[in-house]
């Protein structure tokens, strides 16, 4: 089938920001949609996200002109080429773009094309996107890390630590993780009530109450997860993103009102992951402090799944840096980070071949759109992030997880298998 037409138009994201949705029409009538979600802790090496600075409209965060780039720029390239060619497709969308970082099109308007046309090809297939994506090998579900308490860039003046995940590892199935986490972030609620905290959530739908420390985050989760009825350590895990960049500045740690500096915020973690079931700590330190995070690696590295997300921004050249400096043993990955399917793919390959877990990840300004569900069991990707129980945009990506796994007959949870080196 052959690509006919390509729209696109401005929605909102779920921070009420503008954002792009593309539409890709086939000549059997098939169309896909897909929409593009967008970070606040963002890296600096991430691929160009174009907003339009118009300060008239959506004071400056207007995506027009990365709309005017699909309609007028890529749209009229793409026709009568064939959509099951998506790597063919992706590399054209990169020689029209032209420049390292996507800023002559927009990683925006790239990737919404690359993921519409991905869909659309499903659509005409009639296949499910997961099915179409990995082909027959598909049948493993993700390990969901989901963010229950939320601070740092994503909530107003409380934690450090932007992101307190529970891991539902214990489960048997990812509908049963679903289940237990649900009970947990509810549990949680009434817990944080009882000590007079606020319960109103951050961005990602967790909590953002004014917690003194980020260890009376994880003490008060830990207690949830008990007082709900699962063992920590067995049946539910902690994992953390502090997404240290936005709290690194001149060489040094801001952290919980002391100055720290890499080496003790390693001494920090070792000692969290001493006493707490964590099993993944994500940017435990800055994207530029690579001397620090070696030395991370080297003191954690065999104990506890070490995330590279501002670090390495979902690009093969950055991640190879990386695997060839030691530094981490797992990546993040985020479609937008590098503005199409093909070169993520080509990421998560890397990764693996080096040994490097991966795990995908929503945004903080996400949409309905499901497509990382779809994306994490087509590429058997291990692990996902996607936010708390809470919000649908989080939750949507996790039921369509369920959905997906009811339609598998023998679908694959990995649970704890994913982290049986890190649990003691
Ligand atoms: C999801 C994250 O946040 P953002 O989208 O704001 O970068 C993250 O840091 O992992
Ligand atoms: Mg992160």
């Amino acid at each position: 089938m052959v690509i006919k037409k390509v729209h696109a138009r401005e929605i909102l994201d779920s921070r009420g920001n503008p954002t792009i949705e593309v539409e890709v029409f086939l000549d059997d009538g098939s169309i896909g949609r897909a929409a593009v979600p967008s970070g606040a802790s963002t890296g600096s090496r991430e691929a160009l996200e174009l907003r339009d600075k118009d300060p008239k409209r959506f004071k400056g965060r207007g995506v027009r002109k990365a709309i005017a780039n699909v309609m007028e720029i890529i749209g009229p390239e793409l026709i009568g080429l064939s959509v099951f060619d998506q790597e063919f497709i992706d590399r054209k969308l990169i020689i029209l773009d032209g420049t390292p970082d996507k800023s002559g099109l927009g990683a925006n308007a790239l990737l919404g094309v690359s993921m519409a046309v991905a869909r659309a090809a499903a659509v005409s297939l009639d296949l499910p996107l997961f099915r179409y994506l990995g082909g027959v090998t598909a049948g493993e579900l993700p390990v969901p890390m989901m963010n229950v308490i939320n601070g740092g860039r994503h909530a107003d003046n409380n934690i450090d630590i932007q992101e307190f995940m529970i891991v539902p590892a214990g489960a048997s199935s990812f509908s049963e993780a679903v289940r237990m986490a649900a009970e947990v972030f509810h549990t949680l609620k009434e817990v944080l009530q009882e000590k007079n905290y606020s319960t109103s959530v951050g961005d990602e739908g967790g909590f953002a109450p004014n917690l003194v420390s980020s260890k009376e985050a994880i003490e008060t989760i830990l207690h949830a997860a008990s007082r709900a009825g699962y063992v920590p350590g067995k049946d539910i895990f902690l994992a953390l993103d502090p997404a240290a960049s936005e709290f690194y500045s001149d060489g040094i740690y801001h952290f919980e009102g002391e100055d720290m500096t890499a080496s003790q915020m390693v001494e920090y973690y070792a000692d969290l992951v001493q006493k707490y079931p964590i099993v993944s700590i994500e940017d435990g330190l800055a994207e530029d402090d690579w001397d620090g995070w070696s030395i991370l690696t080297e003191k954690l590295g065999e104990r506890v799944q070490l995330v590279g997300d501002d670090i390495f921004v979902t690009n093969p050249a950055i991640l190879q840096r990386g695997i060839d400096k030691g530094v981490a043993n797992s990546v993040l990955i985020k479609l937008n980070q590098i503005g199409t399917i093909t070169e993520t793919l080509a990421t998560m390959r890397l990764a693996r071949k080096a040994g490097y877990t991966t795990v995908l990840s929503h945004r903080s300004g996400e949409t309905e759109d499901t497509f990382i569900a779809d994306f994490a069991v087509g590429t058997q990707v291990g692990q996902i992030k996607s936010g708390s129980l809470s919000r649908s945009e989080r939750v949507a990506k996790y039921n369509q997880l369920m959905r997906i796994e009811e339609t598998l007959k023998e679908a694959v949870y990995p649970g704890v298998e994913m982290y049986r080196k890190y649990i003691r």
